[in-house]
């Protein structure tokens, strides 16, 4: 049975479709099968893996009114062992159709319930608010990953989102064991970013990741040639750190030693 991962925060551009696409192809480079599900309405995953959806293919938002099938939606990418359920601007209308649709938070789940058994890893890339799409991640996943810049106005948001976290874990889904920070576009050139990590650290602890991802221009340029950093430049620090992060995951998930 895999796990399932939801990448949260409403806080815009903290690098979570970054760290959806890079974690999971690195996590696919360790041979495990991996599946991401865009929920972002703004196609940032799907365009950063270099897919495009004409505007007839069904994506994420056919998936969950039960418009397509899985099979028909999962898309193979250019990493091996890497799929995805790509995104498509029809899911911006998707919010307003799922409020008052029974079951409106857990249709995500829902659809997702036989692909749980097909891969090891799904990670779900969600949008820049708190709305039904990332409620739907939320009641899905087993695990939250909140990835967060080392600056005092990136924290501003963290109680609510803990605070939607704890609520979705006691109301819908039980199945939710707890969250983890990933501090992201790390910059230690910065008073303030040396500053806030020692008191993200200092806060929260065991629920931060060792692994800490710098601003590196590489993660950019390869989002841009639509692959994954490990594909467009395996040397380069963004890369080596996210596949650091993944070697973090399965330790603490008893995968490796
Ligand atoms: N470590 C990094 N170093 C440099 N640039 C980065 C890094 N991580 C992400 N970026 C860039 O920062 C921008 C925002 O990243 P990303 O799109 O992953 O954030 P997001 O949280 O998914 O955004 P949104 O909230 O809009 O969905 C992108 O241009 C991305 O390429």
């Amino acid at each position: 049975m895999g796990r399932i991962i939801a990448i949260a925060n409403q806080k815009g551009g903290t690098a979570k479709t970054t760290s959806t696409i890079n974690l999971g192809a690195s996590l696919a480079g360790a041979g495990k099968k991996v599946l991401l599900a865009d929920l972002d309405p703004q196609e940032n995953l799907s365009n950063g893996l270099g897919i495009k959806l004409n505007e007839d293919d069904p994506g994420v938002y056919e998936l969950l009114m039960e418009k397509a099938t899985a099979e028909e939606v999962i898309k193979e990418t250019n990493v091996p062992g890497l799929h995805l359920i790509p995104s498509s601007i029809m899911l911006s209308a998707a919010e307003a159709e799922l409020a008052g649709d029974i079951g409106q938070d857990r249709l995500l789940k829902w659809v997702l319930r036989e692909q749980v058994e097909k891969y090891d890893y799904i990670i779900i890339d969600t949008p820049p608010n708190l709305g039904v799409l990332s409620i739907n991640a939320l009641a899905a996943a087993d695990e939250v990953i909140i990835p967060l810049q080392p600056q005092a106005f990136a924290m501003a948001g963290m109680t609510k989102l803990l605070e939607i976290i704890e609520k979705v874990k006691r109301r819908i889904n039980p199945n939710l064991r707890g969250w983890a920070l990933l501090l992201t576009m790390v910059d230690f050139r910065r008073n303030e970013d040396k500053r806030m990590l020692k008191e993200v650290r200092d806060n929260y602890l065991e629920k931060v990741f060792n692994t800490e991802i710098r601003v590196n221009s590489k993660l950019i340029e390869a989002s841009r040639q639509g692959v994954a950093a490990r594909k467009y430049d395996a040397g380069s620090t963004g890369a080596q750190e996210y596949d650091a992060l993944a070697r973090e995951l399965l330790q603490l998930h008893g995968d490796i030693a």
